[in-house]
């Protein structure tokens, strides 16, 4: 893994958002699997901005969403789609057919992971997966003691997942599953970037980088890909 530390979270968000605008430029019909939550905000937005300037076209893109709240969707402010759509998708004007997404209510779960696995398939796998990190250790929904070798699957959230997970709604929400790409997709992707920023982060990836590669921690996954890269800001590079 290729690990880089910038001095913030703007200088961490604008090198994600460069990278990402390279990466279309090179191929403008690239597959791109991105993170929702706190940590890409900046990114996306910086994303946004570019393709309003005329400065980044991302119109022949294809979006797949990472992971998402069983029960949850676009339309539910806390949703993982709704940050997407707020920060990214509505903004960068992507249309619909762009947008590959989890149906988190849909009756048969079973059958969303197989018509997601289905769409990477089709595309030719991720040209670019982008995550973040839970505080305890989950990449996308992959909770500690998933399996490396899953592809998209339906879990039972981690208690800390449940309780952090608040943040991202208005009020008190009880959250008990998730649905999401699994790690395999990860060790596929053509590349794979981890983004964390900030003290909630520092612990976990004293842990993730420095630590034993363990299931126990699904971020720690990143030491066994020598292309990948962590990208942090100081304050969640602190310890290393
Ligand atoms: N499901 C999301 C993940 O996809 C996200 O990357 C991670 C970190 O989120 P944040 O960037 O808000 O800290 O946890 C959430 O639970």
């Amino acid at each position: 893994m290729n690990l880089r530390t910038f001095p913030d979270y703007a200088a961490l968000s604008a090198h994600a958002a460069q990278h990402i605008t390279n990466i279309v430029r090179q191929k403008p019909t690239a597959v791109l699997c991105l993170a929702s939550g706190d940590t890409p905000a900046g990114t996306y937005r910086l994303l946004a901005e570019q393709v309003h300037n005329g400065e980044l076209d991302l119109s022949q893109c294809h979006f797949i969403g990472l992971d998402e709240w069983v029960g949850f969707g676009p339309g539910d402010v806390g949703s993982c789609a709704y940050f997407l759509y707020r920060d990214l998708f509505t903004p960068a004007q992507i249309r619909p057919d762009q947008i590959t997404y989890f149906n988190a209510k849909a009756a048969d779960l079973q059958a969303e992971c197989q018509r997601v696995d289905a769409v990477i398939r089709e595309f030719g796998g991720l040209d670019l997966l982008l995550v973040g990190v839970g505080e305890n250790g989950h990449i996308a929904l992959n909770e500690p003691g998933t399996s490396f070798q899953l592809g998209c699957h339906v879990v039972e959230l981690a208690e800390s997942t449940k309780t952090v997970g608040q943040k991202y709604f208005t009020q008190e929400t009880p959250l008990s599953k998730g649905i999401t790409l699994g790690l395999r997709h990860l060790t596929e992707a053509s590349e794979a970037i981890l983004i964390a920023s900030g003290p909630r982060k520092t612990a976990i990836m004293q842990q993730a980088l420095i630590g034993p590669v363990t299931e126990q921690c699904p971020a720690s996954i990143f030491q066994t890909q020598p292309d990948a890269h962590v990208w942090l800001d100081e304050v969640a590079a602190n310890r290393l």
